[in-house]
């Protein structure tokens, strides 16, 4: 007989080291999984965040590419601007800058590539008028009154600050003697401080109710002192006097515009001068409302050309007085009638009584102006009319689209109370 120690003790070491061989196999196995396992994770992880990241590229396109519309709209939305170097660059203060006039010359000289600060109380003068170059590194807008002082540095101030229009000026007669003699004082002082040359945008009414036809520069003028129209006419008689003293006693340099009657695109629905009055009311069915007989005379430039004349000036070396207007005149009633076909209106017209002091016949002699700073209007009277035509029609379709008619909610009941949204 064999004896069981030695054969057994065989197999239990046997047994023993294939446990350990299968402990070892299950250890590297499970190490094997557990690793596998990890690195499934990640990829899945990977996978899932790339999944992530697309759809958040989706999502932001779109965005991105509106982000780059509006910073391109944002670049394009000013008008195209010239360049010029720093020596050609002038620092220009334009009084009176938001209003009819004001508006065009801001546009002029911001496109010609100057630094523009418009000064506005805005009485008369609108934001919409300039709202187009706010924001534009080469453009200010400063709400103030020219009655008190402005302390900037400029090279060149147009003084236009004045209401123009005869029912805007007659409305406050103490404000507008205020405007045109404490409001010029102010702006030549101003241009005294900092070596400025100063426009003032004087006016045909310094000739009053004319004895001399056409007017030129030479006329004195036929002003009544204590009329209704005497807080601007006398009011811009005096901005001439004190530019010519501040002139010869303080050597500021002076240009003196005497703007004849001017119209265009921008001038108010409620201005109450003829042109405007007369192709609102053409374009609405309403009478055309001729104050007197219709007989009067004016002669009207486009604004663009008044504009020109006005830059033409400043630059010049003229420093006397200028008429700047068109000498095309036709009497009022004319007008009425010119108006009426131009828009294709079958408005009548209604003769209304004639205004306190309104000047019979004006029409401005521009020989100076053609000669001294080869100036003369070219806009034709029918082609400028048509622009306003278009302008007013525009600016009724405008209002009507704009006009906010509340409508009343009905009243809603909470906890017994009436409430109103
Ligand atoms: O348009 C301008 O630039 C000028 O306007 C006015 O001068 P005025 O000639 O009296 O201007 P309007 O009020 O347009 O009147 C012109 C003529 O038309 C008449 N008119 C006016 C309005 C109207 O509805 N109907 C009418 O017949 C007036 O009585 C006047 O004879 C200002 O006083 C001037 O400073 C300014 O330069």
């Amino acid at each position: 007989m064999v004896s069981k120690g030695p054969l057994l003790r065989l197999l239990t070491a046997i047994n023993r080291r294939r446990m350990k061989l299968l402990m070892g196999l299950a250890f590297i196995a499970y190490v094997a999984s557990v690793w596998g396992n990890f690195v499934n994770m990640r990829s899945l992880q990977e996978n899932g965040e790339q999944k992530v990241e697309s759809k958040i590229e989706e999502a932001v396109a779109p965005l991105r590419e509106k982000i780059k519309d509006l910073e391109k709209s944002f670049t394009q939305k000013y008008p195209p601007v010239k360049f010029l170097s720093e020596k050609d660059r002038k620092r220009i203060l334009i009084t009176g800058g938001a209003g009819f006039v004001g508006s065009h010359l801001t546009d002029k000289l911001m496109m010609d590539g100057h630094e523009v600060t418009v000064v506005d109380n805005f009485f008369t003068g609108r934001k919409r008028n300039v709202e187009h170059w706010i924001g534009h590194e080469n453009f200010e807008l400063i709400n103030h009154d020219v009655v008190e002082p402005l302390y900037i540095e400029v090279d060149q101030i147009y003084h236009l600050a004045s209401p123009a229009s005869p029912p805007n000026y007659m409305y406050n007669p103490i404000k507008t003697l205020k405007t045109n003699t404490i409001g010029t004082l102010n702006m030549l002082g101003l241009a005294k401080r900092v070596g400025a040359r100063l426009l003032l945008a004087s006016t045909s009414e310094v000739y009053g109710d004319p004895e001399v036809h056409p007017q030129n520069e030479d006329y004195w003028g036929h002003v009544n002192p204590i009329g209704p129209r005497a807080c601007y006419d006398e009011g811009k008689r005096v901005a001439e006097t004190m530019c010519y003293a501040y002139m010869k006693q303080e050597g500021v340099e002076v240009r003196v515009a005497r703007i004849f009657n001017t119209f265009g695109p921008r001038m108010h629905m409620n201005d109450g001068r003829v042109v405007s009055n007369f192709i609102l009311q053409a374009l609405q069915g309403e009478p055309l409302t001729v104050y007197g007989p219709g007989t009067q005379t004016r002669a009207f430039q486009y604004v663009s050309d008044l504009v020109n004349g006005l830059v033409a000036l400043m630059n010049s070396n003229v420093s006397s007085p200028v008429n700047l207007g068109n000498p095309e005149e036709h009497t009022i009633l004319e007008f009425a009638q010119l108006i009426k076909k131009l828009v294709g209106s079958r408005s009548e017209i209604q003769f209304l009584s004639e205004a306190q002091d309104d000047p019979q016949k004006r029409k401005p002699d521009i020989r100076k102006a053609k000669l001294l700073l080869g100036w003369e209007p070219v806009v034709p009277l029918e082609e400028g009319l048509n622009k306003a035509i278009h302008y007013f029609r525009k600016e009724l379709e405008y209002q009507a689209n704009n006009q906010y008619i509340p409508k009343p909610k009905p009243a809603r009941m909470k906890k017994g109370r009436t409430r109103h949204n």
